[in-house]
């Protein structure tokens, strides 16, 4: 089979299916423990939306994943140990898309979005193939961003940014995406579409998704998970409208907000 007409046979196979457990984990800074006892055990592809308060423990969840935290219990990526994967997204297991992303030189949308295939390359010298060029074309389509891909990405609106920058993800073969805040700054179009194409990942590409939100008035209607870490015990929970509402509820009652020591 030629090169180019691959490339969709593998965007539709590349992926393993993940699992993620995570075993009385506690974390957090010198005298201050944000993650206290935390499971989660995800044995298939599954969308998990995380919501709490700010400063509630969202991001420091990644900065374990990610193997920038040092924690104590026990957490399995794929069956195999986190401490020794090391820094997870070095290994490919895993894709971290963090909250600020910056890029200050000039470079073409199409040209960061085809870094997203850098595994894939023969040498570390050698460059990009038209195979990776049409995946990167495919996923700047599947988000809706074609009209971006030969602009300059530093002079990108924020939210025209974030929209790119899941397209660098998509051409990722992580198993577990860890997104924080990724429609932070879409419009109501292009939230509604994210949203609707994380769902549509986790079954097309057997994906977790790990997706930090403050953006309650999406998530009632996605298959999925809930977690809450402003919640006294935090854990999944299915995610439907009884869910969204007890958390933002919770959220919204001043008693709830963190007790800073
Ligand atoms: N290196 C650090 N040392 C000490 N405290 C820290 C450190 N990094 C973060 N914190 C504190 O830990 C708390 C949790 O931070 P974290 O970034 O996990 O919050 P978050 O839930 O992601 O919040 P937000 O919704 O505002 O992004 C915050 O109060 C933060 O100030």
């Amino acid at each position: 089979m030629s090169a180019s007409t691959h490339h969709n046979y593998q965007l539709a196979t590349d992926n393993t299916s993940a699992t993620l457990s995570v075993d009385n984990l506690v974390a957090g800074y010198e005298q201050r423990v944000l993650l206290r006892n935390l499971f989660l055990r995800l044995t298939e592809p599954a969308f998990v939306a995380i919501v709490g308060h700010n400063g509630a423990g969202k991001t420091t969840l990644f900065r374990v994943l990610t193997g920038q935290l040092s924690y104590q219990g026990h957490i399995e990526l794929n069956g195999q140990d986190l401490r020794r994967l090391g820094t997870g997204t070095a290994n490919g297991l895993l894709a971290h898309l963090p909250q600020r992303n910056s890029v200050t030189f000039p470079i073409q949308v199409r040209e960061l979005v085809v870094m997203g295939r850098f595994r894939h390359r023969r040498s570390f010298m050698a460059g990009y193939s038209p195979t990776d060029y049409a995946l990167a074309d495919d996923a700047l389509a599947q988000v809706g961003a074609t009209h971006l891909a030969h602009r300059d990405f530093p002079q990108l609106s924020g939210g025209e940014q974030q929209l790119v920058w899941l397209a660098q993800l998509l051409l990722q073969d992580a198993a577990l995406w860890l997104l924080d805040e990724p429609t932070q700054q879409l419009d109501v179009y292009y939230r509604r579409r994210v949203f609707g194409l994380l769902e549509d990942w986790v079954h097309t590409r057997g994906k977790i998704i790990l997706c930090i939100t403050h953006d309650l008035d999406q998530l009632p209607h996605l298959p999925g998970y809930l977690l809450n870490l402003s919640a006294p015990t935090p854990h999944l929970e299915p995610l439907n409208e009884t869910s969204v509402t007890a958390a933002r509820l919770w959220l919204e009652n001043e008693a709830s907000l963190p007790v800073h020591g």
